[in-house]
């Protein structure tokens, strides 16, 4: 693990943002059941948890997208990210929906772009990796180009980075599954048992607590 990403993975689990509860699953996006839950949200309410996680994520825009002509965040939990680090990088801002919206001006991309505008979008969050690929597709037909995408934390599960590759994404992320655990393991945050059960579930998420 960087010494940058145990730094994020420090600050999740100062602001409590990460949650266990293998007897009441959580259920995900992607409709699989989980033991735990990263809830980046939480760390929004925390601001100088907050100022540091912008900050990471301000400098790996800057650092591995130095040509980014505007930001593009996912809707809900990547919009409030994605404006921050706009805000910080003087770049232009736009977010999108995952669906149009149903009444007012019925927008699905919020904001102003141009066509052939280089595009990094802002996440919170990558499991299977749908809901920001969905927003990469939306981006891309609109005639913008996505040059990339960056999010807080990756479960690093391999279907999301098939999904990433096939669609000719680069990703990065702040921090990860493995580094997360490995800290909250140090911490006595999680106990011998809890990390065998995490790891397991690990292995096979999509069927976890469905037979
Ligand atoms: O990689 P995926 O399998 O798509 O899952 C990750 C997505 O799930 C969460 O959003 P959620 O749909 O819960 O909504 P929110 O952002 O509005 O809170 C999270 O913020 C990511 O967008
Ligand atoms: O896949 C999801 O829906 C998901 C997982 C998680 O840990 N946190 C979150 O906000 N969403």
């Amino acid at each position: 693990m960087s010494s940058n990403e145990k730094a994020v993975a420090e600050k999740l689990l100062q602001s409590n943002a990460i949650k266990l509860n293998p007897a009441q699953p959580f259920t995900w996006a992607s409709g699989w059941k989980s033991p735990i839950y990263c809830d980046n949200r939480r760390v929004l309410s925390f601001p100088f948890i907050r100022d540091f996680v912008k900050s990471e994520m301000c400098n790996v825009i800057f650092q591995q997208f130095p040509d980014a002509e505007l930001l593009a965040g996912v809707a809900t939990a990547g919009i409030p990210w994605g404006a921050m680090a706009a805000d910080q990088l003087k770049l232009p801002y736009i977010y999108v929906r995952p669906k149009p919206k149903e009444h007012g001006l019925g927008n699905q991309i919020e904001g102003y772009f141009e066509a052939g505008q280089k595009v990094v979008v802002i996440e919170d969050l990558i499991s299977t990796g749908k809901s920001s690929l969905q927003v990469v597709d939306v981006i891309k037909a609109a005639g913008m180009e996505v040059m990339g995408m960056v999010s807080i934390f990756n479960y690093g599960f391999p279907v999301a980075a098939q999904n990433f590759e096939k669609a000719g994404v680069p990703y990065v992320s702040l921090t990860n599954y493995g580094t997360l655990i490995e800290l909250a393991v140090e911490k006595g945050i999680v106990s011998a048992d809890q990390h065998d059960l995490l790891m397991e579930w690990r292995k096979d998420p999509s069927t976890w607590m469905k037979s």
